[in-house]
């Protein structure tokens, strides 16, 4: 194991360099913390020391504050086990020293790592490191100063959108805003930092202490002018969490009665916030994500991922030109394939769309667009497919089709290419079934629009071998999505966990609940959307399709609502056509759409599962339960059938898939929170009141009998009972 340790040598120009070892990205766990309060101490009385320089082993700064500690102190309740870094170590050891300090940072400098180096007297850094406070994005704040110092050094309005987005900035951006006194070529980060240090001491250049700046907090007033916009801001992106208005107060506080005083608050409120169901959750989606590319049997067993270079993607419609999108933004070269030149046109088009939209949104400069277009060629045969590296099908839905396919490909594909569909829902060994590469076909299932949303859903068969999913996870990760490797089932880990959502929404609509308060009831839960706004933007086909997939899969528990086809009879189509449950128009939000309701009725009349022909009557909790309660029901299945390596990998694929709120911690995070005894009581209760629908699981049985929490670990092997 690489050491942990902080080291501090001493040249002969009298500067202490304190290094800082934990890679890989130098987190401040509680011994490094020590280490640097113990060195620092030592060179501020060492006669022989004039200047100090903070520096990071193995090219990055620090990540910052071990987020392990959180875990533990979400484990206990116990937040002594944090050190007082902020005033002991940063205001009194470092700020306010004898000696001056400069930060050296290359890679990165986050959250409290970011935060040391404000407690220099000064900041040298590499081109293009990345400095920022993402501690709202783990339900905690910035602790060690960081909400005062970050303000005073550029200025209120930058640091607060900073803090609220938990987003990086470069070290080219933070030299402009005054976070960075200079930039220099990595060979020269050590020897500029040290001369700096000493210039400092010779005063020669300014002995800066940024709690003690003021010129860019500017007035009073306005301060709370920007504050107030904030909080206006952070009622829209940060709904049910505490740690963004608590941060903007910790900020305030300092404006009003000065940064030490502010650094006291925001000790104090920090506290209380990592003891925070939003901290626990959000904690737990960071490891849980990491996670996901530890799989056994695949990523321990000394295999290395294989070069993709040129991959080709077989159907240009929405899926395939996503897809072929997010292979070409990561310099993939990429073939698309059509059964003709109007198809592929339409294709090409979707994908310059794509991209020049990401161009619009100041997400991708234009020459990178350019490059990334340059890289995607179009095909009408398989004529350019003899030397690539894998091929992505992506065509509609259709089992014949795919099968053709498969067996085409195989012949003229070389040996070494991944054959992988992007079906949502269809078995790979049916798809596979007529050819002999079945350790090549893999499931790589993108979430629309593919170029943009996170999640890549990995679907092995036993047969896939170990060589090919690790190959897919490394292709993931270049085109930066989070690949996440599941079992061979009915709609997979995602849709399969998740396909009750709708069900069970339909099921309470049709039970005569209103549909409007369904939807009101899931969005302030913190989905971005409830169940019928989802369903008129995906559109009703996509509903038919799914749903008969999963009538046909799993007939003891599926409920055919009358309501889909209805609506289509009646001529809606959702957004589509600007006419579903709700009317949209362009330029203003979706507004319900009142005249649907007769057709609801006529829905209730023709489903007649009301008891006694009565709307029932239920709570806003209820609602919000008997939607997600089946959802947590269907994920035992999955966990009870091996289908996901651990039970972290669905909180992951919901929170990224299915858009399940982070700061919930995911969906079986967020259940044993709510306690598998009452979901099982719940589930038990509606299914003998409504039916077969609601009946727990034999997982969830077991568990809420044993009072086993829900993520617990299978102690029968997952593997033996695994469809993987
Ligand atoms: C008091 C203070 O204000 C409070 C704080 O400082 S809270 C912490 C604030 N810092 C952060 O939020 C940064 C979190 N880390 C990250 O965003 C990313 O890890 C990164 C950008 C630093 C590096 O990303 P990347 O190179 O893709 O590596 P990534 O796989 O994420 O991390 C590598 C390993 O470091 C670990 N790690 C990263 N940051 C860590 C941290 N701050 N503490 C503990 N472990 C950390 C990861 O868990 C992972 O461990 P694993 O290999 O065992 O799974």
């Amino acid at each position: 194991m690489a050491p942990v340790k902080v080291t501090m040598e001493v040249g002969t120009d009298s500067v202490a360099v304190i290094t800082i070892f934990n890679l890989p990205v130098n987190a401040l766990a509680i011994p490094i913390i020590a280490g640097l309060r113990e060195k620092w101490t030592e060179a501020t009385m060492r006669n022989d020391v004039k200047a100090i320089v903070l520096t990071g082993n193995g090219g990055r700064f620090s990540g910052g504050f071990d987020i392990n500690v959180f875990q533990k102190v979400h484990a206990t309740g116990d937040t002594s086990q944090m050190p007082d870094v902020s005033v002991d170590l940063v205001v009194n050891t470092m700020e306010d020293g004898k000696k001056p300090a400069v930060a050296a940072i290359e890679g990165l400098a986050l959250g409290g790592g970011l935060e040391l180096a404000l407690g220099c007297h000064a900041r040298i850094a590499a081109p293009r490191a990345q400095l920022g406070l993402p501690e709202l994005s783990l339900g905690v704040m910035p602790g060690f100063g960081g909400t005062q110092r970050l303000p005073r050094l550029i200025g209120l309005s930058k640091a607060v959108e900073l803090m609220m987005t938990s987003k990086p900035i470069m070290s080219e951006e933070g030299k402009k805003l005054g976070l960075i006194d200079a930039i220099v070529p990595s060979s020269e980060l050590l020897k500029v930092s040290r001369q700096w240090a000493l210039d400092i001491a010779e005063r020669r250049k300014p002995w800066m202490r940024s709690l003690h700046k003021t010129d860019k907090i500017g007035s009073l007033s306005e301060a709370h002018e920007i504050l107030k916009v904030a909080r206006e801001q952070v009622k829209q992106i940060a709904k049910n969490m505490p740690q963004h208005l608590a941060c903007i107060e910790v900020i305030e506080e300092g404006i009003i009665h000065g940064g030490y005083n502010g650094v006291l608050k925001e000790a104090k409120v920090f506290k209380d916030l990592v003891l925070s169901d939003t901290s626990k959750g959000l904690v737990h989606i960071f490891f849980s994500q990491r996670a996901t590319s530890k799989v056994p049997s695949v990523t321990d067993i000394g295999l290395k991922p294989r070069t993709v270079k040129k991959v080709a993607v077989i159907g240009g419609g929405l899926m395939g030109s996503g897809i072929a999108t997010a292979l070409a933004l990561s310099n993939t070269i990429v073939i698309l394939k059509e059964i003709n030149s109007e198809f592929l046109q339409k294709g090409m088009k979707a994908i310059e769309a794509n991209v020049s939209g990401l161009v619009a949104r100041k997400k991708l400069p234009q020459d990178k667009a350019d490059k990334a277009l340059s890289m995607v060629k179009g095909a009408l045969d398989y004529s350019d497919f003899k030397d690539v590296d894998m091929v992505i099908e992506a065509v509609i839905e259709n089992v014949p089709l795919k099968q053709k396919i498969f067996s085409e490909i195989e012949k003229v594909c070389p040996p070494h290419c991944i054959l992988a569909t992007n079906t949502s829902t269809i078995d790979l060994n049916i798809i596979g079934e007529n050819t002999t590469s079945k350790d090549r076909i893999i499931g790589a299932h993108f979430f629309s629009p593919a170029h943009i949303m996170p999640l890549l859903e990995i679907v092995r068969t036993e047969k896939t071998s170990a060589q090919a999913i690790l190959d897919l996870m490394a292709v993931g990760k270049a085109i930066k999505k989070v690949p996440v490797v599941v079992g061979n089932c009915t709609g997979f880990a995602v849709n399969r966990t998740f396909f009750p959502y709708s069900q069970g929404a339909h099921i309470l609509v049709n039970l005569g609940v209103d549909v409007f308060r369904i939807d009101t009831q899931i969005a302030s839960f913190g989905l971005p959307m409830g169940p019928f706004q989802l369903q008129d933007l995906t559109g009703y086909g996509v509903a038919v399709a799914v749903g008969k997939e999963f009538r046909s899969a799993f007939s003891d528990r599926t409920f055919k609502s009358p309501l889909i086809d209805l609506l289509i009879k009646s001529g809606r189509n959702g957004k589509n056509n600007g006419k579903g449950y709700y009317i949209y128009e362009k330029g203003s939000k979706p507004r319900p759409d009142f005249t649907v309701l007769p057709i609801i009725e006529e829905s209730r009349r023709l489903a007649n599962i009301m008891p006694e022909g009565k709307p029932i009557s239920v709570t806003d909790q209820e609602i919000v339960e008997m939607i997600l309660f089946p959802v947590v029901n269907e994920a035992c299945r999955v966990l009870d059938e091996g289908i996901v390596v651990r039970a972290s990998d669905l909180d992951v694929t919901s929170v990224l898939g299915m858009s399940f709120p982070s700061y919930r911690g995911g969906i079986v995070f967020w259940a044993d929170t709510v306690g598998a005894g009452h979901i099982y009581r719940s589930l038990k209760k509606w299914s003998e009141l409504y039916g077969n629908f609601f009946k727990p699981s034999r997982f969830l049985e077991e568990r809420a009998t044993k009072g086993i929490p829900l993520s617990a670990p299978s102690s029968t092997s997952s593997v033996s009972r695994s469809r993987m």
